[in-house]
């Protein structure tokens, strides 16, 4: 039986206009992603990826084309499309347990049902014992974990992430990398995650999507069938990056 994909681009273009300028950044973008598949956005530096998640976060509407998610047309951001950010922007002023309660609670669930999915999803990411602690007392790797829960608390369709280890030490990406999947086996969803390092794309990913320069659109798709959880080392993992290099150098 062929399921309806759950994220659907169909021939989306986004120009920026300014007063000065327009610049063309994604040029005729058509892609399918399947329920709770993993896919990865990669592409070069300035290439367009988080205009790529900003449209289908409904952060930016397409110039032309659409963008359709769960069936419905995306004509703004929505508690269906979770989205993690390389620096993931926690309130300050609350807790561990209020940041990921937040979104439950301005969507009016009630606080026995929001208190558990929190206490649930802050266990799942590693976090548990730092129910109390306050953004600035974790470190960056502890900041992203309250990220990702606090996205899986909202309940969403969809988990957008744009670079969300991009910014930590080499050994806390791979830690994390590995706290992904595993959240992500126990708790599919589909998940569109951006990056710019392949060893990372290929560790996670069912499909990547090789993104060229601006206007970016797509360059080529590589499945990655390998069996999870993937060894950097393994022959055929390191046989996709230099396959994923080979076609970025074209691109360049
Ligand atoms: N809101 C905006 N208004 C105008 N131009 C924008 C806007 N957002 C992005 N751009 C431009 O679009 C181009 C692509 O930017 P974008 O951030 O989408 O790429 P990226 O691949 O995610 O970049 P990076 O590799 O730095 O993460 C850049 O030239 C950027 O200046």
């Amino acid at each position: 039986m062929k399921h309806d994909p759950i994220i659907s681009m169909r021939n989306v273009c986004k120009t920026y206009i300014s007063e000065h300028k327009t610049n063309e950044v994604v040029r005729d973008v058509s892609l399918d992603v399947a329920e709770n598949e993993f896919v990865v956005l990669f592409g070069p530096g300035q290439c367009g990826k988080t205009t790529m998640i900003n449209l289908i976060a409904g952060l930016q509407l397409p110039t032309s084309g659409e963008v359709v998610v769960d069936g419905k047309k995306v004509t703004a951001p929505g508690p269906d499309r979770g989205v993690v950010y390389q620096t993931t922007a926690l309130f300050p002023f609350c807790t561990v347990m209020g940041n990921v309660e937040f979104g439950p609670k301005s969507r009016g669930i009630d606080k026995k049902t929001r208190r558990e999915r929190a206490e649930y999803f802050i266990k799942l990411v590693g976090l548990e014992g730092f129910e109390k602690s306050f953004p600035n007392q974790l470190s960056g790797g502890m900041r992203q974990r309250v990220g990702i829960a606090r996205a899986y608390a909202n309940d969403p369709k969809v988990m957008l992430m744009d670079e969300p280890f991009g910014h930590l030490d080499a050994q806390t990406r791979y830690m994390m990398e590995a706290e992904l999947e595993k959240i992500w086996q126990k708790e599919k969803r589909t998940v569109v995650f951006v990056t710019n390092n392949s060893e990372e794309a290929v560790y996670l990913a069912d499909r990547i999507i090789i993104l060229t320069n601006t206007p970016t659109h797509i360059k080529e798709e590589i499945k990655v069938d390998l069996p999870r959880p993937r060894q950097y080392s393994d022959p055929a993992f390191l046989e996709i990056r230099r396959k994923i290099e080979e076609i970025c150098d074209d691109t360049l």
